[in-house]
């Protein structure tokens, strides 16, 4: 299985437009590859919450026809990354969208853990419920996004929903870069899962992005890193490695459900 990670740059001086018709540039440029990853909030930048409200869009809005087409185009899976979407009946939610290779969306998660404690993404956006898996030919995807990387019983709740690959658009800051590779790696590892974690490159609202985008195999592998900078970082393979492990190793049986606190 081929996957190609659009590590778009996220900077001020590219109107939100300008990048959009960039980014299906880039998911067009893939065709070839059976799945195609983009970031977290790479429209407006994962940091600039003012520009939440004002460039949220519905579900269906423009970064979600520009995406069907270029995967429809491209004839690839994409998960486009995630988009401040508007609910027309409550707030913006940070919200990924995937589509299938003939420009259906397959699935929209709303990322479940909002990033920014007392400000930002934590009280300017709702927090998702549900947890999404998607059925791929080759692999079942389990989806995340960014600061959910710090929660592992999201991904163990996956993982129980039948993911073996896990896909995280995120907008890491370079300040924290040392989390985002290890915690991509424990995750992959203790999930004996795949781990397809996609960052941004530039600097916006004053935030340098950690970019180093990574493809982690279940055995806590890294297969590919990605630089700093703007790049699309394509890796091959085998999605059949996460049940290998799981079988070979059994960790996962050992586990010991319902622990309490002492009283
Ligand atoms: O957890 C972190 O260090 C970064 C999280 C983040 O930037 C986000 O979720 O947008």
């Amino acid at each position: 299985m081929r996957a190609s990670l659009i590590q778009i740059a996220v900077n001020e001086d590219e109107s939100v437009d300008s990048r959009r018709h960039r980014a299906a540039a880039l998911v067009r440029r893939q065709a070839g590859s059976d799945l195609v990853v983009l970031p977290e909030l790479w429209t407006t930048g994962a940091f600039a919450y003012e520009d939440f409200t004002r460039e949220a869009e519905p579900l269906d809005g423009p970064t979600y026809e520009v995406m069907a087409k270029a995967a429809s185009d491209a004839g690839v899976w994409l998960h486009a990354g995630s988009i401040p979407e508007r609910d027309p009946d409550g707030p913006v939610y940070n919200t990924s969208l995937v589509f299938s290779p003939s420009g259906e969306l397959a699935a929209a998660y709303r990322k479940i853990h909002r990033f920014g404690f007392d400000k930002g993404e934590a009280v300017l956006m709702g927090a998702g419920q549900a947890l999404v898996t998607v059925r791929l030919p080759e692999t079942t995807l389990g989806l995340a996004t960014c600061y959910d990387l710090r929660f592992p019983e999201l991904f163990r709740a996956l993982v129980d929903a039948g993911a073996e690959t896990f896909v995280l658009p995120a907008g890491w800051p370079e300040r924290r870069r040392a989390h985002w590779t290890l915690l991509a790696q424990a995750r992959a590892v203790e999930n004996q899962a795949f781990v397809l974690a996609c960052g941004t490159a530039g600097t916006h609202a004053g935030v340098p992005q950690a970019g180093h985008s990574i493809v982690v195999d279940p055995w806590g592998e890294v297969l590919a890193e990605a630089g700093p900078d703007e790049e699309v970082l394509t890796v091959d393979f085998d999605p059949a490695k996460a049940a290998a492990t799981r079988e070979q190793f059994p960790v996962l049986k050992d586990r010991v459900l319902g622990l309490r606190p002492p009283r």
